[in-house]
Parts: C-alpha cells; sequence; structure tokens
C-alpha cells in the first residue's frame, strides 16, 4: 500500500498532503495540470510535494562494472553521495538500481507515468532526465536537482535523406543537439551536477569545485550546470583543438578555463590525477552519475516510437561513454518489461581517432564486416589521435572502453569508421535535407552510408542515427567545407554564395545562370 501510494504522488500533478488520501484511482482521475504561470515557484512546490518516501521505495548505488557484466552480485558497492570513481582494483563503476523494486510496478504503470510527464512544467519532471526520476537517482531530493529542463529533444523523421540517398522508408535522427548548452552532455550534467549539489549539502567542504576535461561539450555543460546552482567550476581544454562556439560557453559561464598545451587525452590524465588529489569532483563519463542522465535519451526514444524498438540506433562515439548509456537505457526498459528487446547499436568513429574500429577490424571473422565481438578486449589498443573535423570526438584513449564493449557485446554491435571527407559529404548532403549537422552526426550519416551500401542496413529497417550536438557550434568546418577550402577534398556538396554587384541586371544573371529563370 505504501508504495502504491508512493506512486500515485508521483502520477499526481497536485501536491500531495498528509490530509490527502492516497487512494489508487482517485488521484489517476485528478486532471493534469497544465502550464503554470511564470511566477509559480515550482521548485518550492516540489519542496512542499516532498517525495522523501522514494529514497525508501527506489534505491541505487555504484558497483564495479565486472560484476554487472558478469551479472553477478557485486563485491563491493558504494554509496552515490560517496566520492568515488573507479573499483578498488581499478575497475570503472556503474550506477546500480534495485531492479526488483522497480519491477514492483508493471511495465504499463512506468509507460503511463513517464508519458504523463512529458511537455509539463511540475519540477523537475518537465525534464526529459527527471521525468525517469526513478530509473535515474531515486534518491535526491526534487530540491537538490539542478535543471534546466534538458532532454525532451525530437525524433526526427529524415524522410528524403532516407528516401534519396538510402532508399530508406523508416530513417529517424534523435536531435540530442537541441539543448541548453547544444550538445547531449546536458542530459548527464543535469544528473551528476544535482548529485554534487546534494553532496555539498549533506557534507559541506567535501567538494570545492567540479572540473573535466574536455573537447569543448562536456565543458559547456558543465560551466552552465554548474553556474545555475552556483558551484564553481573548473575545465581543461586542449588548446587550439575546440571550435570557438565551444570555447565561449564556459568562459560567458564563468568557470576557470585552462587552454592546456596538450590532446584530450592530456588534458583527460591531468583532471584524473587533480581530482584525486582534491576535493574537485571529476565531472567526465568515466563518473557513471553522468551516463545515468544520458541514458534517458534511449528511453525517450522508445517512448517517442510509443514503445516500439528501432532496429538499429547509430551513434557517434569518442571517449565511449554514451555509447554504454544508449545500452543501459534500453536494456533497462527491457528489463522491466516496456519494451521485449534491444536494437542493435552502431559506434560510429572517426577513422582519425578510431581505436575501437581498429579492434573491431582486428576481431573480424572470415565473414568480412561481422566481428567475433568477444574478441574486442583482447584486440584493443589506445592510439594517438589526429586532427578531424569531428574535434569533440578527437580521443585516441577512452575512458569508458570496457562498457562500450560490453554494450556492443550485448546488442550485438557494429564499429563502423568515416574519413574526413566521408563525414563532412554525409554531413553536408544531409543538410540539403534540411538538417544542420555537426561533424559528428556526420560520421554517424557515413557509418549509416556505408552500412547501406553492404546491405547490412535494410531499405526498411527503423534507423534511428544519435545527431549529438547542434550544427551551430561547429560553423567554422562548414564555411570551410561550402568555400572549398579544404585541401585534398572535393567538397562535393559545396554551396557558395555568389557574389553579385548591387544590379537589377547582374542579379537576374546570377538568377538565370543558376537557376535558369
Ligand atoms: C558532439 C559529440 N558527439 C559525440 C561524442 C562522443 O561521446 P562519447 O565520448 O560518450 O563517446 C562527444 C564527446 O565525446 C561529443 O561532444
Ligand atoms: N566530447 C567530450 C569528451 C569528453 O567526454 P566525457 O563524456 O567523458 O566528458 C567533450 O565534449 O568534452
Amino acid at each position: 500500500m505504501q508504495q502504491s501510494c508512493n506512486m500515485q504522488r508521483l502520477l499526481s500533478e497536485q501536491p500531495s498532503t498528509s490530509s490527502r488520501m492516497c487512494v489508487g484511482r482517485q488521484v489517476e482521475r485528478t486532471p493534469r495540470r497544465g502550464r503554470q504561470l511564470a511566477s509559480h515557484d515550482i521548485r518550492r512546490e516540489a519542496l512542499e510535494r516532498a517525495p522523501e518516501h522514494l529514497a525508501d521505495t527506489f534505491s541505487a548505488q555504484f558497483a564495479p562494472i565486472t560484476d554487472v557484466k558478469a551479472k553477478r552480485p557485486p563485491k563491493e558497492t558504494y554509496s552515490l553521495d560517496e566520492v568515488v570513481y573507479k573499483a578498488s582494483n581499478g575497475d570503472l563503476l556503474d550506477v546500480v538500481h534495485d531492479m526488483d523494486a522497480l519491477a514492483q510496478f508493471d511495465a504499463a504503470h512506468w509507460r503511463k507515468v513517464f508519458d504523463a510527464r512529458v511537455g509539463t512544467t511540475s519540477w523537475p519532471y518537465g525534464s526529459g532526465v527527471w521525468s525517469k526520476k526513478e530509473w535515474v537517482l531515486p534518491g535526491i531530493s526534487d530540491d537538490d536537482i539542478v535543471s534546466m529542463f534538458e532532454g525532451n529533444s525530437n525524433l526526427f523523421w529524415a524522410e528524403r535523406f532516407g528516401r534519396q540517398t538510402l532508399s530508406m522508408s523508416d530513417l529517424w535522427v534523435k536531435q540530442c543537439g537541441n539543448s541548453h548548452t547544444g550538445s547531449f552532455k546536458d542530459l548527464g550534467m543535469t544528473a551528476l551536477v544535482s548529485q554534487v549539489n546534494r553532496i555539498r549539502r549533506l557534507k559541506p567542504g567535501s567538494i570545492s569545485a567540479v572540473g573535466c576535461a574536455s573537447t569543448g561539450d562536456t565543458s559547456a555543460a558543465l560551466s552552465a550546470y554548474c553556474a545555475a546552482a552556483g558551484i564553481p567550476s573548473i575545465v581543461f581544454l586542449p588548446a587550439d583543438k575546440i571550435s570557438m562556439a565551444q570555447l565561449v560557453q564556459p568562459i560567458a559561464n564563468g568557470a576557470l578555463v585552462l587552454s592546456i598545451d596538450t590532446d584530450f587525452d592530456g588534458c583527460m590524465k591531468l583532471i584524473r590525477q587533480v581530482t584525486a588529489e582534491t576535493p574537485i569532483y571529476l565531472a567526465n563519463s568515466m563518473n557513471s552519475l553522468r551516463l545515468e542522465g544520458q541514458k534517458t535519451a534511449a528511453i525517450e526514444i522508445l517512448q517517442q516510437f510509443d514503445w516500439q524498438v528501432p532496429d538499429w540506433v547509430i551513434i557517434p562515439g569518442g571517449n565511449l561513454g554514451n555509447i554504454y548509456a544508449f545500452y543501459k537505457g534500453f536494456k533497462m526498459a527491457r528489463d522491466l518489461g516496456l519494451v521485449d528487446k534491444l536494437p542493435r547499436l552502431v559506434v560510429a568513429q572517426t577513422a582519425n581517432a578510431n581505436p575501437l574500429y581498429r579492434a573491431y577490424q582486428r576481431s573480424q571473422t572470415k565473414d568480412a564486416h561481422e566481428a567475433r565481438l568477444s574478441d574486442l578486449e583482447d584486440k584493443y589498443e589506445p592510439i594517438k589521435a589526429k586532427t578531424t573535423f569531428a574535434s569533440a570526438i578527437q580521443i585516441g584513449d577512452p575512458v569508458s572502453i570496457d562498457r562500450a564493449i560490453m554494450a556492443l557485446q550485448e546488442s550485438n554491435g557494429i564499429v563502423e569508421e568515416a574519413t574526413e571527407e566521408e563525414l563532412m559529404d554525409a554531413a553536408a548532403r544531409a543538410d540539403r535535407t534540411g538538417m544542420f549537422n555537426c561533424p559528428h552526426t556526420g560520421v554517424a550519416l557515413a557509418a549509416l552510408i556505408k552500412l547501406r551500401q553492404r546491405q547490412v542496413i535494410s531499405p526498411s529497417d527503423r534507423t534511428v542515427v544519435v545527431s549529438t550536438a547542434h550544427g551551430l557550434k561547429f560553423t567554422n568546418s562548414k564555411v570551410d567545407y561550402h568555400s572549398k577550402a579544404i585541401p585534398d577534398m572535393a567538397c562535393q556538396f559545396a554551396n557558395p554564395p555568389f557574389s553579385v554587384k548591387n544590379d537589377l541586371g547582374a542579379v537576374m544573371d546570377a538568377l538565370r545562370g543558376q537557376i535558369g529563370i
């Protein structure tokens, strides 16, 4: 009875008071509150609603990823309130939920709860991440949450690109870059910074600032969420390797920005050392709290397809946290019965930063393009990443490699790569059908093109390409492409502007010449 009351309170958009009886159907009949006045203090209202009972009903803790993979009870666990990033033997950690507690509520119930929260302004459920709060960080108080109502990104039917370029009828692009700081990192950062907010309240002085190494998007998200919460942030950026739009984001949000004369992998090494020795908290996806937020994009895709599972999901990979986050979101939905299978996952890497692709190639069986996924661990070696237009994934030594391999093994996944020309052409081609893709999305689109050409993906397969950042953060690469200013690249889909004199005749000549009017 206690649990069903809790769930009914969650379903209700009305403040729950002690005098109100918690009777199932009565609460479900309560009309959902629509938009609230801007002056309405939705955070205060959430506090009054005080769902502290959730902490007793659902719970989560850190456990080593190797135990998760082996599907055995963890040898060691840590509270999410502890500052810990790795297990004692150096294994990555995962956030492990009490699945039995979640499973006390059936799939129809969860679908209904999640669907009821979409598009509301009810704190914190209006966020795409916090609309799945019980599956993300169930124990956190609503008042500790730092959210910009991220998530709920559009799933775009790429009808014309699919039909014209790939003869596909069911191609979709999940626009994770349509977000507060312009990338999917917001989904993870709301979870991590909220937990930091909680730890700082519970243990004053334990965390003085939050820091990350970044190729530009993590730093933008970290600095924005920290600024919203009033928490100091520190970002280590590889000098001259990120776009101007990305660089200016943490600067504007008041972060301490260190532009370091190394690459991302060098910055990552430094931030790991610094966070191991100081009360600066690590915000990179090595910290599995991030992935709890990021996994909601996968659940959202299922929800947007009315709880149908796509055949393929293609994700650009760099530090390789996101591929695991997607796998985890899909897996939780399957394990709790909301859907009945996993999609096949594809990691798309740029050829200039492709350590996982190389391992995949080395694992290949005689049957070309199929790899023995169980060999991936043995075949993997970090590399020195080279410069790429997909600068946010210029990573040669990804910290989440073990998690990524697990996601591929469990989803019968594939790894594909794209050269600079392939990724820029794919982004430009898709832009011609109304998108405005970042180069990383270009990598995923190029991977899709190759998988279609090889008939691995069929014309009618329902396929989702994950667009990870907004194209406006990477306009320089587009300017170079459309100016045909890239050495050794044909830029075959370039559409450069014409310079025309201020003269009607000249304008008419230009129009006749170009579109035959
Ligand atoms: C725009 C963009 N796409 C893709 C990725 C790859 O994500 P992950 O590092 O989780 O593999 C990153 C960051 O690495 C990114 O910033
Ligand atoms: N692309 C990332 C690289 C770091 O990845 P993270 O997910 O481990 O923080 C960035 O934008 O910095």
